[in-house]
């Protein structure tokens, strides 16, 4: 495939795909395959959020992080590798650097409802914050509303690789995602923060996909391929749905995993808040993240060794700071 540099991510409709018009549907796993090989980003519209549901969330995330510190930090729980409740400011540090990320934020996992699913013991549970009723329903309608897109997204990634439409689901059913509301705090003081601190420093992210709410927000920028910084300008009503290092391994880098980070306001605006939300599709912890038979050719060998997702996970979250050796 011819690799052009785009200025801007491409725009797809998830209701093409989900239209049952083979012609759309095979428009959408074309375009979606192509930005994947390339930039790795698409915004992506008619998601299944309702604009209700995401005011609500955003309020409720409002909301909590509006709580004093020493309240929030209630809901920490450091023994579980930041994996649930919240992570207070400047916890989590992008791979390779030591300066926290200007960022608070909140976990949310997966609940089993299956209990014939052993996996279900694996997860810790998920911690609600008793000062805002809301949060616990906003969140996880969320989880599951971008939870449902993702695999969806995922069966359009297996048909553009010539897989079985149905291969990821089996993988991800009750996989190990986590739903992430963040609040890039405001700084009142900007020299009172290490010189090279920002809200997110560059970074990939670990999991299959992330779709991401808020990414209309000023901020976020993708690396092009010629290491030009590209703003991501996503409209209201779409997410952001992007392929992180899981999936590029899997595919032996034919799916590409783009570098991205969100860069500080002008030194004026530094204090003011940003919101985002995240949700990190994750697999189940078993699933092999070996390089398909069909990514691997004479053009391009295989790269990395076999790793399933969980140890994977394991090592990269050491990596972040959030878990210890
Ligand atoms: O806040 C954003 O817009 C992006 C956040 C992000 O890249 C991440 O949490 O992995
Ligand atoms: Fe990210």
């Amino acid at each position: 495939m011819e690799e052009k540099l785009l200025d801007e991510i491409p725009s797809l409709d998830l209701a093409d795909f989900r239209s049952g018009d083979p012609e759309r549907k095979a428009r959408f796993v074309q375009q979606l395959g192509e930005a994947y090989q390339n930039i790795g980003f698409v915004a992506l519209k008619n998601h299944g959020l309702t604009d209700e549901q995401t005011q609500a969330l955003y309020a409720d995330v409002k909301s909590f992080f509006s709580l004093p510190d020493d309240v929030k930090q209630q809901y920490e729980k450091p023994e579980l590798a930041g994996q649930r409740g919240y992570v207070s400011k400047g916890k989590e540090h992008a791979k390779g650097r030591n300066t926290g990320d200007l960022k608070e934020f909140y976990h949310v996992g997966q609940e089993v409802e299956d209990n014939t699913d052993p996996i279900g013991k694996e997860y810790p549970a998920n911690i609600w914050p008793s000062e805002v009723e809301g949060f616990h329903k906003s969140t996880f309608t969320t989880y599951r509303t971008l939870e449902a897109a993702g695999k969806d997204v995922l069966r359009a990634i297996a048909l553009y690789l010539k897989l079985p439409e149905t291969y990821f689901d089996d993988k991800v059913r009750n996989g190990n995602s986590i739903l992430r509301p963040i609040h890039y705090f405001p700084i009142e003081d900007p020299d009172a923060v290490p010189a090279d601190a920002v809200r997110a420093a560059e970074h990939g992210d670990i999991n299959l996909i992330t779709l991401l709410m808020g990414a209309s927000a000023d901020g976020l920028q993708v690396k092009r391929r010629d290491d030009k910084w590209i703003p991501i300008t996503a409209l209201p009503d779409q997410i952001v749905v992007n392929v992180g290092d899981m999936l590029q391994r899997l595919t032996n880098g034919v799916l590409k995993s783009t570098i991205h980070r969100v860069v500080n306001p002008a030194r004026e605006k530094m204090n003011s808040s940003r919101f985002s939300v995240p949700f990190f599709m994750h697999p189940r912890s078993e699933m092999s993240l070996a390089a398909l038979e069909n990514c691997v050719t004479a053009e391009n060998p295989k790269k990395e060794a076999d790793i399933t997702a969980g140890e994977f996970l394991n090592e990269r979250l050491i990596e972040l700071g959030l878990k210890k050796k």
